[in-house]
């Protein structure tokens, strides 16, 4: 199947201002040679502690990253005509691919949203803006409906939805330009745990009817609990991607130290902390940097990249798991 997303090697770069003029600065390095693909119809949910560079993947697919930013590798958006998102102009990216063919479902909804402006008001901006021909009134209200909203809902002010509706709404304006991918960056941090089941089921939803979607988030209890929010799960840390592959298949199964860690770490696995911490990203470790905080955890061969059928993991062979051919 023909990805609607591919990213390959995306590296993103902060060079930050030397401590003393003349002396070579600190680079932090966000994301590292970062390769997935987005599908139609499928969740691929991007998990990692607080740090490892999910947010950064997400600016930088969206043209948002600061123009310090060193960004290299590649992002083609194959949905409608070809973009190169990574190379293609502000104005392009502007005019013809935020909003419009890649979408963002930010965190923290009710912030999101101008507070002095009804819900009503602010669809049917982007209505205007994203689909003009459609009318806004009844566009919003079919935006509304495909959200799980009452349309009447829509005349109320930020103030007067509970944390669910102004969900709700985010995901309405996200839709808003019929966009053929959504990014959801911790679209469920800080939310009580129906609501977190609620907003998966929403993105799900949306997959299903024909979006590609990429959740961002490091909730991965929610994953655990909630079977068919992902299709699919990657794992990152400190700025790579140490597993890849189906989310049943990486949760039941994990071929990854650090994701069996993070999976241990849940009340579910037993509640085991990881110890230390993750590395500074302007002094990364050469090879695997997992290994060098939990040199314990496992053989390690310097975090090479392994592939075997639809997963991939770093530092080891993927042998064990069931079905698959190495390669
Ligand atoms: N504009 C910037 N300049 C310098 N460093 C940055 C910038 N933006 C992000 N970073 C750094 O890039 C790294 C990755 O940050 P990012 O926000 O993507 O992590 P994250 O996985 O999304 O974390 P969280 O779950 O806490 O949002 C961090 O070390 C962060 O400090």
């Amino acid at each position: 199947m023909t990805p609607t997303l591919a990213v390959r090697d995306l590296t993103v770069r902060f060079p930050l201002r030397p401590a003393r003029r003349r002396a070579p600065g600190p680079v932090v390095h966000a994301a590292t040679e970062v390769s997935f693909d987005l599908h139609p119809g499928r969740v691929l949910a991007l998990v990692g502690e607080s740090g490892s560079g999910k947010s950064v993947l997400a600016s930088a697919l969206l043209g948002l990253l600061p123009a310090t930013a060193v960004v290299t590798g590649s992002a083609l958006l194959t949905g409608g005509p070809p973009v190169e998102v990574l190379a293609a102009p502000t104005r392009v990216l502007g005019t013809q691919v935020r909003g419009r063919r890649i979408a963002l479902v930010p965190q923290s909804a009710a912030t999101s949203l101008t507070p002095v402006r009804t819900a009503r008001s602010q669809l049917e901006e982007a209505v205007r803006e994203l689909a003009p021909g459609a009318d806004p009134r009844a566009r919003a209200d079919a935006l509304a409906e495909r959200a799980g909203l009452d349309p009447g809902d829509l005349d109320r002010f930020p103030h007067q939805l509970s944390g669910g509706m102004a969900q709700r709404v985010v995901v309405a304006l996200a839709l808003a330009g019929d966009p053929e991918v959504v990014l959801a960056d911790e679209p469920t941090a800080g939310l009580d745990r129906p609501l977190v089941d609620r907003t998966l089921a929403l993105l799900r939803e949306v997959a299903d009817a024909g979006c590609a979607v990429l959740l961002i988030t490091h909730d991965l209890g929610a994953l655990l609990r909630t079977p068919g929010a992902a299709d699919d799960l990657a794992v990152m840390y400190a700025g790579r991607l140490l597993e890849t592959g189906p989310a049943r298949a990486v949760l039941d199964e994990p071929a990854h130290d650090y994701t069996r860690d993070l999976l241990g770490a849940l009340p579910a696995g037993g509640l085991v902390p990881i110890p230390g911490a993750p590395p500074e990203l302007t002094d990364p470790p050469d090879g695997c940097a997992y290994h060098r905080r939990r040199p314990d955890a496992g053989a390690c061969d310097g975090g090479r990249l392994h592939a075997a059928g639809s997963r991939s993991a770093r530092c080891r062979p993927l042998p064990a798991l069931v079905g698959v051919r190495p390669c």
